[in-house]
């Protein structure tokens, strides 16, 4: 995003990088920091895709097809997050931003510690934001871009950073026009269009002139081979602050939904050239809750390392956010009062799981499943 930065005031957190460092791929045996128990929330790991014999996939959607508005608006009711194939980004440029990744987590510690995210910072190299809330550490490394990537690029590779800013550059181009296109699928399929006064914001037409547009954060990820997969975990539980996130996984799995109800995860499978979309918290709240944000988490595997890459998409920064008034009526009265970006990210570094709920106005209907309060779900 070169021209349009995201104040990245909008995304700071509480400082979460006050862990030690560990280098995963040299450890040998799990250590108790990194063991988690029925005490976490999150446990038991049970679950995980058609094992069971039940052959409930997520859904995958062709962008080619003819009737793909009511395909995603399908997805994003039932699902909250499906895969999208014919999604236009060229396999060589996937290629690319996967080995740009390999090759920064591949570097020894100390070298990518020159780029640590710092405490109250938003981009650079570090653990999950989410770690601070809870007390077992997760098994993954991350590495954080909002804006330009020069900055942190320059410090890890001081003389040898072209390469990865170029690629990085380019790929959050190409996601920047996927994604949007993918925010006003789901908003036709809501039922709004370009002419609607209350998401002018969301149109590209409208950016040129006033400088602002929607914005976005990058964030790849690296789970390394793991010596007790299960009772590690890769990436805690959790639903992504934006309107909507395009994830890129390598053909490794390890990414899981659950399923709405409540009680089962499903392994999102790796499907060749395809890229996976998740609802955000945001979207939930434009189509006053109709369209879920997807609680999802990575989990990890005993031999093979592996790499995903989410674009975080959302919302010019500070523009409003509130149920769409289409969607609103005496019948339906708004779940959720208006927030911006900025805001809604601050919210959810204090309140984390709990940050949708805190933005809430009323109580959901009867018989309407809330599928974000997940304060008790227990998987087994
Ligand atoms: C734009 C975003 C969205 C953030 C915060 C900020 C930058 C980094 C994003 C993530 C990426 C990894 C999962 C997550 C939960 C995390 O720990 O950092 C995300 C978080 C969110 O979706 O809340
Ligand atoms: O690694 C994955 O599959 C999930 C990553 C993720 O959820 C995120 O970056 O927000
Ligand atoms: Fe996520």
């Amino acid at each position: 995003m070169p021209s349009r930065v995201v104040p990245s005031d909008s995304f700071r957190a509480n400082p979460t990088n006050h862990h030690k460092f560990l280098d995963l791929s040299s450890v040998k045996e799990l250590p108790e920091s990194h063991a988690w128990t029925s005490q976490n929330n999150d446990y038991p790991f049970s679950g995980g895709g058609a094992a069971d014999g039940s052959s409930e996939t997520v859904p995958i959607v062709d962008l080619n097809s003819g009737n793909a508005t009511e395909l995603i608006g399908h997805a994003c009711k039932t699902w909250g997050v499906f895969q999208v194939v014919n999604h236009g980004i060229p396999n060589n440029l996937l290629e690319e931003i996967e080995a740009a990744g390999s090759s920064l987590f591949s570097l020894p510690m100390h070298q990518k510690l020159r780029a640590a995210r710092a405490a109250d910072g938003v981009s650079g190299y570090g653990v999950a934001r989410i770690s601070s809330f809870f007390s077992k550490r997760m098994w993954s490394e991350g590495f954080t871009i909002v804006g330009s990537p020069l900055e942190n690029a320059r410090k890890i590779w001081p003389d040898d950073y072209n390469k990865f800013c170029q690629t990085i550059e380019d790929y959050e181009k190409e996601m920047k026009k996927l994604a949007g296109r993918l925010m006003w699928l789901m908003l036709g399929s809501l039922g709004i269009t370009k002419e609607e006064e209350e998401v002018k914001w969301a149109d590209p037409k409208e950016e040129s002139e006033s400088g602002s547009g929607c914005a976005a954060a990058l964030q790849m990820n690296s789970y390394p081979a793991c010596p007790d997969p299960d009772r590690a975990m890769g990436l805690a539980a959790h639903t992504d602050s934006t309107i909507l996130t395009v994830l890129h996984q390598s053909n490794i799995s390890g990414l899981q939904v659950l399923r709405e109800g409540g009680n089962r995860w499903v392994t999102v499978e790796p499907h060749p050239g395809a890229l996976v979309v998740h609802v955000g918290d945001l979207m939930h709240i434009l189509s006053n809750g109709s369209y879920p944000s997807v609680l999802h988490r990575a989990v990890v595997n005993r031999t093979r390392h592996r790499l995903s890459v989410a674009y975080l998409y959302g919302p010019p920064p500070g523009v409003k956010i509130s149920p769409l008034s289409k969607l609103v009526d005496q019948y339906n009265p708004p779940m959720y009062r208006p927030v911006t970006w900025s805001e809604y990210l601050g919210t959810k570094a204090k309140h984390f799981d709990k940050a949708l709920t805190s933005v809430r106005l009323c109580a959901p209907r009867v018989g309407f499943v809330d599928t974000n309060d997940h304060s008790s779900v227990r998987v087994g």
